[in-house]
């Protein structure tokens, strides 16, 4: 068996979404997502022209050698783009070996190790009041965990606030990017303020998250897993840039509040401090942006030995191929936390056709043979690219801060 064909599908129904197909001389096929928000076309290019042609001819079958083909062959390794590049291709493989077994992807990849996976929803608003409503619909819902995002005031702009209460937050909103304003010092002395009202509300069970989205230094984010602590948070997300994977031991010297951060990474070297010394809690490097399937997987094992649990990052950015993939992921993986989950626009879920279903608070795999999603080129065809860029961020005196 041969790979025959391979090429990029751009669609934007609604947002932008980037789809690797491949095809066998078998007339086989497998998808992978290689949507990297805000930087679409570069993953495209890196896979028309400098990928894509080195696939054709080769056994899709041969998956480890494929990737590591690509990845160490690059010889400029790892960053986002090469990742999601090779991630778009690994998914495919896995997509076409599974088909070829005539298996849903969680079987070959060990079998069911859960029946179902719970997910977190996103509960945003402009004030905690709006927030607080927001959150009061997931659980109707079913939702047994819920991201905590509300505006905080002296701020116009903060990440994770839909403009709208009630819309889905989409962050990539214009051509170019836009300028928010931060200010640390208002938004550590309000946000504690978000978790009591919650609490207060909605009592202990319910599982509360939140995400700080990169913008404190160390001890700033120490302070606030001190503060946050009798609202026993499931997880604070991102409360620094971690690169410096040092930064965390510092944090954790201060606080028992549960740290998740990895949305951004792409391999497992920008982890393994952080997995070793048990500086966090979750690892959110998932499929599309994290080398696929074949990479991944050695994160959570790595993880696995350190406590560390998978919390996949799952955005509407991320295509619905990445969440099937992640769900028959989920569905395996032993040391598996908890998924993402904000809802894809009906004209999203109408391009990419899917066997996943929420129902409680969780999904459910399907059972197709594969990882379930597939795309209606077609349709896809209506939805024409157009550039939208991500916002960047200031601190009031004008200093280009984390966004
Ligand atoms: O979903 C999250 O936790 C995010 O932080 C979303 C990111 O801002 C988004 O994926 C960037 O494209
Ligand atoms: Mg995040």
């Amino acid at each position: 068996m041969k790979i025959e064909r391979a090429y990029t599908i751009v669609t934007s129904p609604g947002r932008n979404f980037v789809t690797l197909k491949i095809v066998t001389d078998q007339g086989e096929y497998g998808i992978g997502d290689a949507t990297l928000n805000g930087r679409e076309m570069a993953v495209v290019a890196y896979l028309e022209e400098h990928v894509i042609p080195t696939l054709i001819g080769r056994d899709p079958q041969r998956i480890e050698d494929i990737w590591h083909y690509l990845y160490r062959g690059a010889y400029w390794r790892r960053g986002p783009v090469t990742m999601s590049a090779i991630a778009a291709v690994d998914m495919a493989l896995w997509d076409i070996k599974a088909k070829l077994a005539g298996m849903p992807l969680y079987q070959l990849l060990g079998g069911k190790s859960r029946d179902r996976v719970m997910v977190y929803g996103h509960a945003t608003g402009r004030d905690i009041e709006a927030c607080l409503e927001e959150v009061a619909r997931h659980v109707d819902e079913g939702y047994k965990a819920v991201r905590v995002q509300a505006g905080v005031p002296g701020i116009a702009s903060i990440y994770g606030v839909a403009k709208k209460d009630g819309e889905p937050y989409e962050p990539a909103d214009s051509d170019l990017p836009d300028e928010h304003v931060w200010s640390t010092s208002k938004y550590l002395n309000h946000v504690p303020k978000l978790f009591a009202a919650v609490r207060e509300r909605f009592g202990d069970d319910l599982h509360v998250l939140h995400d700080v989205h990169h913008r404190l230094t160390p001890i700033e984010a120490a302070r606030l897993g001190k503060e946050v602590e009798p609202y026993h948070l499931f997880w604070l997300e991102d409360c620094v840039p971690a690169e410096n994977q040092e930064a965390f031991g510092l944090i954790r010297q201060h606080t028992t509040t549960p740290l998740a951060v990895g949305e951004v990474f792409n391999s497992l070297f920008d982890a393994k401090a952080l997995i070793e010394n048990q500086w966090i809690d979750y690892i959110r490097a998932t499929l599309t942006h994290a080398g696929g399937i074949t990479h991944v997987r050695r994160i959570a094992d790595l993880a696995g030995l350190y406590h560390v649990r998978t919390g996949f990052h799952g955005p509407t950015d991320l295509s619905p191929v990445c969440l099937g993939a992640a769900i028959h992921f989920d569905t395996w993986v032993p040391n598996f936390g908890i998924q993402e989950y904000m809802p894809h626009s009906s004209a999203t879920d109408e391009v990419f056709p899917h066997d996943y279903r929420f129902e409680d608070g969780h999904f459910i795999v399907g059972e197709k043979p594969g990882h379930g999603v597939d795309i209606d080129e077609k349709l896809a065809k209506q939805y024409p690219y157009k550039r939208a860029s991500l916002p960047v961020n200031r601190l009031e005196d004008g200093t280009l801060w984390h966004w």
